[in-house]
């Protein structure tokens, strides 16, 4: 994988199997195909129980998938040594977790935890990067830069937890939740630092979120459903994405009208495909075949 700019991510028919404590599998990702470009900006969407964080978590490569391949560039993680993997979670890829604590040292100061994120670069990389202070200004944070972390509010932390992430400007940014639980300005401060990573290094950023107003930011939207990849949006518009065996998730908006179970003509033109209820052609009452 080249240092420097976005990385990109391919995933094909990925499954992911949680084993619970009394042995029964719960089946997380049932076949994810997902492509995305480097230096693309994505939102995951979708339902809790969905499969977002697992899918994150699994590009960041913390954990492996049980079945399926991913890309990120040229390089398989799923069949990825574990000291390669380390040295790509430290360089290239960041993944900021659920929870703004869990990815910081909290008996230590803001301005130690950047420092300590920044431990693995070369002089050359560290030259590149945004400085301690530089990141401690962008995040609002140059009052806190010697406060103990433990002592921080949440906003706080989580604004660091970010800063941290990105002191490395690694090529793939992967962020579960960076903006749950904070104030409107909270909120757009974050949002603001991810994008403008990806403007000034063309990182690629992907994160999961529950809010609409923090996808709306985002270029492309990935809806979550039952473990695979149910729909997209594309600068505010729906598609929906054929899976393997053809499988086709519609809108919800569609699926309220036609429920599944309902019979549709199916006719593929050179670029489209049309999708038209029978009933009036044939005779086929809407209700008759489910
Ligand atoms: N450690 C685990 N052990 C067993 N099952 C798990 C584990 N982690 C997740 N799961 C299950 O895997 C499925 C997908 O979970 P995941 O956390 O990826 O969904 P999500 O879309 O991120 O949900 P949320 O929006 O609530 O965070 C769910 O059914 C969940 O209960």
């Amino acid at each position: 994988m080249q240092d420097g700019g976005g990385i990109g991510v391919r995933c094909s028919g990925v499954v992911h199997l949680y084993r619970t404590f009394e042995g029964h599998d719960v089946v997380a990702l049932q076949g994810v195909d997902l492509e995305i470009a480097p230096g693309e900006r994505v939102a995951f969407l979708g339902p809790s129980g969905s499969g977002k964080s697992t899918l994150l978590a699994l590009l960041g490569g913390i954990q492996r998938p049980s079945a399926g391949r991913i890309l990120l560039g040229d390089d398989d993680i799923s069949r990825m040594g574990e000291r390669h993997l380390a040295r790509l979670r430290a360089r290239r890829v960041a993944t900021m977790l659920q929870g703004a604590t869990r990815n910081l040292l909290p008996y230590t100061t803001a301005r130690r935890n950047i420092e300590f994120a920044r431990v693995g670069m070369t002089a050359e990389e560290a030259d590149r990067a945004p400085g301690v202070n530089d990141l401690l200004d962008r995040m609002g944070l140059t009052d806190q830069a010697d406060q103990v972390v433990s002592t921080m509010s949440g906003g706080q932390r989580q604004r660091l937890a970010l800063a941290c992430a990105v002191a490395t400007t690694p090529g793939l940014l992967l962020a579960d939740e960076p903006t749950s639980q904070l104030s409107h300005a909270d909120r757009d401060a974050v949002v603001g630092l991810l994008h403008d990573l990806n403007r000034d290094f063309g990182t690629t950023v992907v994160v999961v979120t529950h809010q609409p107003e923090v996808a709306a930011t985002f270029p492309r939207t990935v809806t979550m459903k039952g473990g695979r990849v149910g729909s997209e949006g594309h600068h505010g518009a729906e598609y929906a994405v054929i899976g393997s065996e053809g499988v086709l998730h519609l809108p919800s908006h569609v699926t309220t009208q036609w429920p599944a179970g309902t019979l549709v003509r199916v006719e593929a033109e050179p670029r489209r495909i049309v999708i038209t209820h029978p009933a009036d052609e044939t005779g086929i009452p809407r209700d008759g075949l489910r």
